[in-house]
């Protein structure tokens, strides 16, 4: 048995010929949306993410707005930047690319909740923990959207998330435990017990630990559905946290590359479209 793929280039894809007909529409009525980025530092990793999320945009018709400022940037440097941005029309909604080697909290917090495109203001986390309408964090709404658009049943279903990082293991199972998810979570981390038992009893398991090949083919219920979110380099190439022969044993895998990272991209181009249509909206009435 070989698992299905999901395929998160081809539904990255699907994404942005759907929002490309609501940029247009937008511009129809005179509304041009436009990203910002803000990176610091000469990453060669996050050089790439930021590019690809600009190459995004210009395909479907939203502006870019890039500010890239050297790694001796100092704090208040970065914030008269966030400012900058804050207060230009011009820009719908903005990110500061992570790691930043700043204080990122601070960061954050200066952020325009109503500009956060990355779902991760202070703000906006609490509003998605008290049930309120905004902006989703994107790599976490992009499992769920890579889930849902291959039909893997999350209703009812458990879930294994295997990781506490900020920003995925932790708002994830606030997410998937929404009314409109309805599934179960158990979230793991490297002071569980014994991982491989939890794993075990997962109809869907999130692997965002960021340890090359940590759940393996005997960890896995035959038939589930497995998301590899763990970005590590081996030999300079991403290695994910699953290793290769739960392919074997599961009903669905994600790549990596080509799995969770495109749909990261999809549903900050998905925020941006949407903060766009709800200021326009807001004009309205
Ligand atoms: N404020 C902030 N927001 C972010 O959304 C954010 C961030 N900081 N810091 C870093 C992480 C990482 N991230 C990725 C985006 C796209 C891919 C992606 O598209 N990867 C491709 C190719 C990867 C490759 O080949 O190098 C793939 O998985 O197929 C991966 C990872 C966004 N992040």
């Amino acid at each position: 048995m070989t698992a299905q793929r999901l395929d998160g280039t081809a539904t990255l894809k699907t994404i942005k010929a759907e929002l490309t007909e609501r940029v247009a529409l937008l511009r129809e009525k005179g509304v041009v949306p436009g990203l910002g980025t803000v990176l610091v530092g000469d990453d060669p990793g996050s050089h790439w993410y930021v590019g690809a999320k600009h190459k995004d945009c210009a395909e479907i018709g939203i502006e870019s707005l890039r500010v890239d400022l050297p790694a001796t940037a100092t704090q208040a440097e970065v914030e008269a930047e966030i400012d900058r941005l804050n207060a230009d029309p011009s820009c719908t909604g903005f990110l500061v690319q992570q790691p930043t080697g700043l204080d990122e909290f601070r960061l954050l917090s200066r952020v325009d909740p109503d500009k956060d495109v990355d779902g991760l203001h202070p703000v906006n986390l609490g509003k998605l923990v008290l049930g309120e309408a905004g902006p989703l964090p994107c790599t976490p709404i992009g499992c769920i959207e890579l889930l849902r658009r291959h039909g893997v049943e999350l209703d009812g279903a458990h879930v294994v998330v295997v990781g506490r990082g900020l920003t995925v293991g932790r708002p994830l199972g606030l997410l998937l435990t929404r009314r409109s998810e309805n599934a179960t979570t158990t979230l793991c981390h490297t002071g569980t017990r014994d991982l491989a038992a939890h794993v075990r009893e997962a109809d869907v398991v999130v692997a965002a630990a960021g340890v090359p090949g940590l759940v393996t083919a005997d960890m896995v219920k035959p038939g589930a559905a497995l998301l590899d979110v763990g970005v590590s380099r081996v030999d300079g190439k991403i290695a994910g946290d699953l290793a290769p022969d739960v392919w074997d044993v599961a009903g669905w895998v994600s790549p990596n590359p080509g799995g969770v990272g495109p749909m990261t991209r999809a549903m900050l181009l998905t925020n941006i479209v949407a903060r766009a249509e709800r200021a326009l909206e807001d004009a309205a009435s």
